[in-house]
């Protein structure tokens, strides 16, 4: 049976049309009949009082124990190697079982409910047929009136209403059921818009071409990753100035507030106190789409949308077959794409980039950025999850193709920066050194230093070597 909700909408709406036409009809045949009616409509509506609050609080439960066996099975499907190569299977088996038991325990619940109230909606079923009944003898043996064939026709309609009375009443509390998701979507609709979370309300578009300088401003910027006021800063008044065309390493410890940093320029998150300015354009006085179209960024782990290579590269349309060649030959994504994807630019990115590494994925941002040509790139570890040759690739389009950009890049691999003009040092939220590599490492108290101290001593000796160089890191270096 088909259980969505407008189907059962329908189900209801017809099965009460048939009740009170049956009523009606058994009603004008004998006028008495409208008692029985009546008390068996109390009845049910009595019943359906007691039914209906239990069976959507177990619909709720059904839905909340099956939830687990649905995304135990998808990850025991997803790990299978992980689980056999740790032979998990019997753990694995058992945790899947006790899901399976916990919703069958509701379901199990659920059955008896609908026992519960089919047994009692059949008492009153028998009820009124046996007071239609009762009536009908009586009217006939008291007034003569009633012939056999109106009492048949009574009692058949009767008998018939009363299963008819049941599937209406069930599906009423279906309905109720069901317009719990309704009122989820409508939860959803009254969500805050992203937007207005911004304190600042006067909207207006920067000129085409911004940022064209790609010059960035913070001043005395703090975010907090929540509106509550007793959520801890995630940065704390931070000030400087990116100059254009700048390559800014930012470095840290886990935890120092390197991803916040770029969220606030994605305007994600609350800007506490402040202004971030780009190009001379406080990016809060500006649409939140605006921002985020008009800055490229490499994440660590790049989402691709399910549909095609083109789809993925230019979402809304805006450049050419020619043009999206160009860029994916210069990330070395041209000979992948002819090659494997039998449709070229039309071939189908399954769930999400499943069928891509996480570094050709990267790949595919960069290539994005380089079609969008913005002047502000930022690259979140891009480099930690791929092979050397990917990493090399990109930091080759990177120097390559965004010479004349702002670059910001976080990076654990403390060689990926070491080549920036400038590296920014946060810990705990706040900036405390900002400066060239080269000056950073001269002072031997600086925190850049002790992190190049930690990468244990050939490699930090690398690292000077490599800082004092003109030459850009290679794999080969
Ligand atoms: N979504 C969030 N909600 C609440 N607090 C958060 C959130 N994301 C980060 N934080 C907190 O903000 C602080 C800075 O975290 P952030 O992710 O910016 O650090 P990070 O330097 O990027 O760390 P990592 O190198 O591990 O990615 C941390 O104390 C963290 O607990």
């Amino acid at each position: 049976m088909d259980d969505s909700l407008p189907m059962t909408v329908f189900e209801f709406l017809s099965g009460l049309s048939q009740v009170l036409g049956t009523i009606i009809l058994v009603g004008l045949i004998n006028l008495w009949s409208f008692i029985p009616a009546i008390i068996a409509s109390s009845g049910m509506l009595f019943l359906r009082y007691r039914y209906a609050p239990c069976s959507r609080d177990l619909k709720r439960l059904v839905g909340t124990t099956r939830s687990p066996v649905y995304s135990q099975l998808t990850s025991t499907i997803h790990g299978l190697k992980v689980i056999r190569s740790y032979h998990a299977e019997n753990i694995s088996s058992k945790e899947f079982h006790s899901h399976l038991d916990n919703n069958t325990r509701v379901m199990y619940l659920m059955t008896t409910l609908n026992r519960w109230s089919a047994m009692r909606f059949d008492w009153v079923s028998l009820i009124f047929i046996a007071l239609v009944i009762i009536l009908a003898i009586i009217v006939r043996i008291s007034q003569y009136q009633f012939s056999t064939v109106e009492i048949a026709l009574t009692l058949i309609y009767s008998i018939t209403l009363m299963g008819i009375f049941q599937f209406t009443i069930r599906q009423s509390v279906e309905v109720e059921t069901q317009m719990t998701a309704v009122e989820r979507v409508l939860e959803y609709c009254s969500l805050d818009q992203e937007s207005s979370i911004q304190q600042r309300s006067i909207k207006y578009r920067p000129p085409t071409n911004w940022p064209s300088q790609g010059r960035i401003v913070f001043e005395n910027v703090s975010m907090s990753h929540s509106k509550e006021s007793y959520t801890p800063l995630a940065l704390h008044h931070i000030s400087l100035v990116i100059k254009p065309n700048e390559k800014i390493g930012i470095v840290g410890r886990t935890g120092a507030g390197k991803s916040s940093f770029i969220q606030t320029l994605f305007r994600m998150g609350t800007l506490v106190d402040g202004h971030i300015i780009i190009d001379n354009i406080d990016i809060t006085t500006i649409e939140l789409e605006d921002v985020r179209r008009r800055i490229s960024i490499i994440p660590q782990d790049p989402v691709l949308f399910t549909g095609t290579m083109r789809s993925n590269l230019d979402p809304f349309g805006f450049y050419s077959d020619a043009e999206i060649w160009n860029a994916l030959e210069q990330v070395q994504l041209k000979t992948l794409v002819t090659n494997r994807m039998s449709n070229g630019l039309h071939s189908f990115v399954s769930e999400s980039g499943s069928n891509l590494s996480v570094g050709q994925k990267q790949l595919v941002c960069l290539a994005r950025a380089i079609l969008k040509k913005s002047k502000i790139l930022v690259i979140d570890e891009a480099t930690a999850n791929v092979d050397n040759v990917t990493d090399e690739l990109i930091q080759k389009a990177i120097r390559d193709k965004f010479k004349e950009c702002t670059v910001l890049t976080i990076a654990h691999r403390l060689r990926t920066v070491i080549d920036s003009d400038r590296i920014m040092v946060l810990s705990n939220g706040m900036l405390v050194e900002f400066d060239s590599p080269q000056v950073l490492l001269s002072n031997a108290n600086s925190y850049f230093t002790l992190l190049v101290e930690q990468t244990g001593a050939a490699e930090a000796e690398y690292l000077r070597t490599l800082a004092n160089s003109s030459e850009p890191y290679t794999i080969n270096s």
